[in-house]
């Protein structure tokens, strides 16, 4: 039976970083990967696709939302069949972490392996239902610590790692868990109701274009944004180069990638996603840009 382990944390938190470090550092095990992005454009997927001996990604949406299972299964088989060491779902940024043990420990096949459950050290206040999340935790990443003075103390019984940029000991996901700790202890009634579930009050906008980005149009709208876009991922294209885009809370990082089309994903809570994909419309660059107005997004980019 092949280990299941599920990533989750809130949007932003840092899954992807960490799973891409496990992906570099692992050596010779072979990692199967559920990619489940929320919106339309898996950049997630694409961002690992490089690195991974097996992966499946959802991309119509919230894994937990497929109420039965049978697709999450489905995917389970697949990587089953594969000759993998372990398997890891990274969960949606909204997720509900219970719902995705509750299809693992149902899935034929494959074994639940636990919960790796990752906090932003600096976003701590925005998670919703942390107290709940934790709980469930087998491991608790405290990420992002290289942006704190002091640790937060958090309310839970896991062990919590602190860390920058997701960097732990493989062996710590893929090692045998003692038998009095973890989740298997979890009955199915421990596991929350699908009808408090958190991202019910969230939207999430996708936009794509080949049309080149005005870069100073794009940081203003950045910059402007409603207070409800909170997260925000993809690929930004500007007549001088394209960048992988990430922003969290009030943090923005641009990463020049090879060329490729704008797709963007905007993950926020109260925002209205027509008039934002209007205001995206209206950052195509309609004129020639020069060097310098790409200042505004260079002084955003890292490496
Ligand atoms: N300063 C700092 N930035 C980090 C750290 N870990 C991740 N980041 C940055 O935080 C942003 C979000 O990280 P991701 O790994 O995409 O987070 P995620 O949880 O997969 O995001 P969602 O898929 O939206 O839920 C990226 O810009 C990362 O480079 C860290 O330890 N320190």
């Amino acid at each position: 039976m092949i280990p299941v382990v599920v990533l989750a944390g809130f949007l932003g938190s840092g899954k992807t970083t960490l799973l891409n470090h496990l992906l570099r550092t692992s050596g010779g095990t072979r990692i199967g990967v559920v990619v489940n992005d929320f919106g339309r454009i898996n950049i997630d997927a694409l961002a690992v696709s490089a690195q991974v001996d097996s992966m499946v990604s959802l991309s119509n949406g919230c894994l937990c939302c497929a109420v039965d299972g049978t697709e999450l299964d489905a995917m389970l088989v697949k990587l089953a069949s594969a000759d993998l060491d372990v398997i890891v779902i990274e969960a949606s940024g909204l997720a509900e972490p219970s719902t995705l043990i509750r299809m693992v420990l149902q899935a034929p096949g494959v074994e639940y392996g636990g919960l790796i459950y990752v906090v932003d050290a600096v976003e701590l206040g925005a998670v919703p239902h942390l107290d709940r999340d934790l709980a469930l935790a087998d491991l608790v990443v405290l990420n992002k610590v290289d942006r704190v003075d002091s640790l937060p103390s958090l309310p839970c019984e896991a062990p919590v790692l602190p860390v920058s940029y997701g960097r732990i000991d493989p062996a710590l996901l893929f090692e045998v868990r003692p038998p009095d700790m973890g989740p298997r202890q979890l009955s199915f009634d421990d596991l929350d109701d699908h009808s408090t579930h958190a991202h019910a009050s969230y939207d999430s906008v996708t936009f794509e274009s080949s049309e080149f980005l005005h870069p100073k149009l794009f940081m203003d709208f950045l910059q402007a944004r409603p207070e409800g876009l909170f997260r925000a991922k993809g690929f930004a294209r500007f007549e001088h180069g394209t960048f992988m885009l990430h922003v969290v809370g009030g943090y923005i990082s641009f990463t020049r990638v090879d060329d490729a089309p704008t797709q963007l994903v905007l993950i926020g809570a109260g925002i209205d996603p027509d008039s934002l994909t209007d205001w995206l419309w209206a950052c195509i660059a309609d004129g020639p840009v020069t060097e310098q107005d790409m200042l505004w997004v260079l002084r955003y980019a890292r490496e």
